[in-house]
């Protein structure tokens, strides 16, 4: 029986997962889709490179024609990452025919609409199950599994490098440096990894899982984005003193139809599900009205974890193409797109300060939030080693975003203020 053809764009840390996994798992792939599946071409930057995994040399090429327009390649599997020539590459395949498969969530969270559009006019389909989260199939399961729900909430961990670094960090006290090398080293970071300790890799995973989850037009600039690159040991002690874990959280919420989309360090209570997930390990806590609570734990980041997802959309593909029914799965949002405003975010907060150490000092920070209606759940203050000043910590009740920003605008205006160190949301303190 013919062999489908794959023609691969990358064969770096998740292109030779790839590789490894559709030869080692050729039985199981054959039984699926009643053919061998093979490997015809590779693009790579370098032909000479060692390499993780062993691949014939005439099957790498630097020419990515010799891929896209190839006749007999069935299926393109991007994993070559870069957003405006991979685009341009993708479209090619499509207008060729050919299925496509992609890990690029930098891609797919920036023009996802217009590929799958573009893929829907050519009959093919576009799979990207490995852009989010990794090895877990949580694309499928919004789409497939819960695709009879109403999903109101997704929250959760995202990014495997971050993730890695500030669990090094509160576990062992690492040095943030090291450890970012060390999750480079261990291929969970991006070719640039500003985007993972920036927040901006698990920004575009939650703006496309807000498009999936709430079937609407969600864009990248409508997810407001931290990242942990300024957390300090400080911070991280502090947490660790409150009964906290810190950790980069991605929140997605709906309510009578407007949402908020949020990437940023968080503090979640020790016993929070969420707060034992630890090094490259993701976790996504989706809620459906109908369904309550799920949770979807795995590998976010990692070769072979992330190719499982990759080998796995080309099983789908494949099965569509036996049927001859591929082309058929992007739907148009169902909802117009609602950003909920300011006033209408609500989270608790973490915040230190340092305070001049004179009398009143206390009672004008309490006034200010007061005044707001804003209660506290924990206070702290201490002396400040070799220094003139306190430190106050404070953990509030719920605030709205708008009344939060007033207050530390006010706050930084304060005479006795010497200046707000760090602030923090906090999450999970009723409950997951
Ligand atoms: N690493 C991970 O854990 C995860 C990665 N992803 C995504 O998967 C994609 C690939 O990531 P990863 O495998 O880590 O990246 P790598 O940097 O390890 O691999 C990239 C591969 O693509 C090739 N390549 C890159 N640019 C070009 C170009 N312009 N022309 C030709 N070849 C090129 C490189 O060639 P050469 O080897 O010759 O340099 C290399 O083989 C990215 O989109 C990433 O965001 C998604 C989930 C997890
Ligand atoms: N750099 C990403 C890789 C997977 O998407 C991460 O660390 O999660
Ligand atoms: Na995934």
């Amino acid at each position: 029986m013919k062999a489908i053809q794959v023609g691969l764009l990358g064969l770096g840390t998740v292109g030779s997962g790839v590789v490894k996994i559709i030869r080692e798992h050729q039985d199981k792939l054959q039984h699926l889709v009643g053919c061998p599946v093979e490997v015809k071409k590779v693009l790579v930057r370098e032909k000479d490179k060692q390499r993780m995994v062993d691949v014939d040399p005439s099957l790498l090429t630097t020419d990515p024609n010799e891929v896209i327009l190839d006749k007999d390649v069935d299926v393109l599997i991007e994993v070559m990452g870069g957003i405006e020539q991979t685009k341009e590459y993708l479209l090619a395949a499509l207008n060729e025919k050919k299925q496509v498969v992609t890990a690029n969530k930098d891609l797919m969270a920036l023009y996802g609409s217009e590929l799958l559009a573009a893929a829907t006019k050519n009959g093919c389909d576009l799979f990207y199950e490995a852009s989010v989260a990794g090895g877990i199939p949580i694309l499928r399961s919004l789409v497939d599994g819960l695709a009879s729900d109403r999903i109101t909430k997704m929250m959760g961990i995202v990014n495997g490098t971050t993730n890695f670094i500030l669990t090094k960090m509160s576990k062992y006290g690492s040095p943030y440096s090291d450890v970012l090398k060390e999750a480079q080293e261990l291929g969970y970071a991006e070719s640039d990894p500003t985007a993972d300790v920036e927040g901006l890799d698990a920004a575009r995973k939650m703006a496309i899982l807000a498009r999936l989850g709430f079937s609407m037009n969600v864009d990248l600039k409508d997810v407001q984005v931290r990242g942990i690159s300024a957390i300090s040991d400080d911070d991280i002690n502090y947490s660790k003193r409150l009964g906290y874990t810190m950790k980069l959280i991605g929140i997605a919420h709906r309510h009578n139809n407007k949402i908020e989309v949020s990437v940023e360090p968080t503090l979640l209570p020790d016993h929070h599900p969420l707060a034992a997930v630890n090094d490259e390990y993701n976790a996504v806590y989706v809620y459906g009205e109908a369904v309550g609570e799920t949770m979807f734990y795995g590998p976010g980041a990692g070769s072979l974890p992330t190719a499982t997802a990759v080998v796995s959309d080309l099983v789908g593909v494949m099965k569509n193409m036996r049927l001859g029914v591929n082309g058929r799965s992007a739907v148009s949002p169902q909802y117009e797109k609602q950003m909920k405003k300011e006033e209408e975010i609500f989270a608790q907060h973490f915040l230190r300060i340092h305070v001049k150490d004179q009398v009143g000092a206390l009672a004008k920070i309490t006034g200010l939030f007061s005044e707001r209606g804003v209660s506290f759940e924990k206070i702290l203050q201490l002396p400040l080693k070799n220094s003139e000043l306190a430190e106050i910590v404070i953990v509030t009740h719920h605030a709205s975003q708008k009344d939060f920003s007033e207050i530390q605008i006010q706050l930084d205006e304060l005479e006795v203020v010497s200046q707000v160190k760090s602030t923090y949301r906090v999450e999970g303190n009723g409950g997951v």
